[in-house]
């Protein structure tokens, strides 16, 4: 199991009293899994991603990103574990307007403390599996709102992480090309065995991932596959 929150509460002040955004949560994210959250704008899609990140700390409950309980880790053991254990893809692709493609993913190893000749390798290779070995040279004006999208996904997976999250990564492209970036996101998951979590408003996305799972006021549910219904067999009378 690569990511798991279990009973995961969370509030925010609100005034005089508290707001719940995330009420028990549990999910369990084993490798090679992608999973879909989807949820009404207030649900607690982000708190999720946030929590699952270890960028806020939870009121009550765990998490535990490849095999390790974060509750007990310091700021430095917990940095060194969003370094090397978790990728973020963000809504917008924030990359930075001077260095090209591949100078935006050896940053990452760089920060990781890894060799540069090593990661300028492994930053091409990268950048040839979302489709950009051409592009490789470019800086962010120069690429299209997809580009972007599938550079901003390779740079997340610069430093091999265990978990991936990924918040609405479809939300600037077009249909098809969101669709593209989605099935990208899902064979990488199968391929390289992450435990991937995708937040989406885009419900026509939702065939291509192993799972999904519904918020609405903070609890979370997770929906059976589509089809899931129709496609099972009726029992034999025999
Ligand atoms: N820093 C904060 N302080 C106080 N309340 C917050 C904070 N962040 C989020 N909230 C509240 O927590 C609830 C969940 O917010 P969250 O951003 O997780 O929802 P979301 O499902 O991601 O929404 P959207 O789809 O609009 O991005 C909302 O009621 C929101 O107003």
């Amino acid at each position: 199991m690569n990511l798991s929150l279990t009973d995961i509460t969370l509030t925010y002040p609100d005034g005089t009293g508290r707001l719940t955004a995330l009420d028990q949560v549990s999910l369990e994210v084993p490798a090679g899994t992608v999973v879909a959250v989807v949820g009404p704008s207030g649900s607690g899609k982000s708190s999720l991603l946030a929590v699952a990140a270890t960028l806020i700390t939870p009121d009550s409950g765990s998490v535990t990103v490849a095999g390790r309980e974060t509750r007990t880790l310091g700021p430095g053991a917990l940095a060194e574990l969003r370094r090397n254990h978790i990728g973020v893809v963000f809504q917008q692709p924030n990359l930075l307007p001077s260095l090209t493609a591949a100078e935006q993913l050896q940053v990452m190893a760089h920060l990781a403390g890894r060799r540069p000749r090593h990661a300028r390798r492994r930053a091409l290779e990268l950048l040839d599996t979302v489709g950009l070995s051409q592009q490789a040279d470019r800086r962010p004006h120069q690429l299209s709102g997809g580009q972007r999208q599938r550079v901003n996904i390779a740079r997340a997976l610069m430093n091999e992480p265990s978990v991936l999250l990924v918040d609405e990564p479809t939300s600037a492209l077009d249909q098809e090309r969101g669709a593209a970036v989605m099935n990208l996101l899902v064979n990488l998951t199968h391929e390289r065995c992450t435990a991937t979590v995708v937040v989406t408003h885009d419900r026509s996305h939702l065939r291509a991932v192993d799972r999904t799972a519904e918020v609405h006021d903070g609890r979370l549910a997770e929906l059976p596959p589509p089809g899931g219904l129709i496609s099972r067999r009726a029992p034999t009378t025999t």
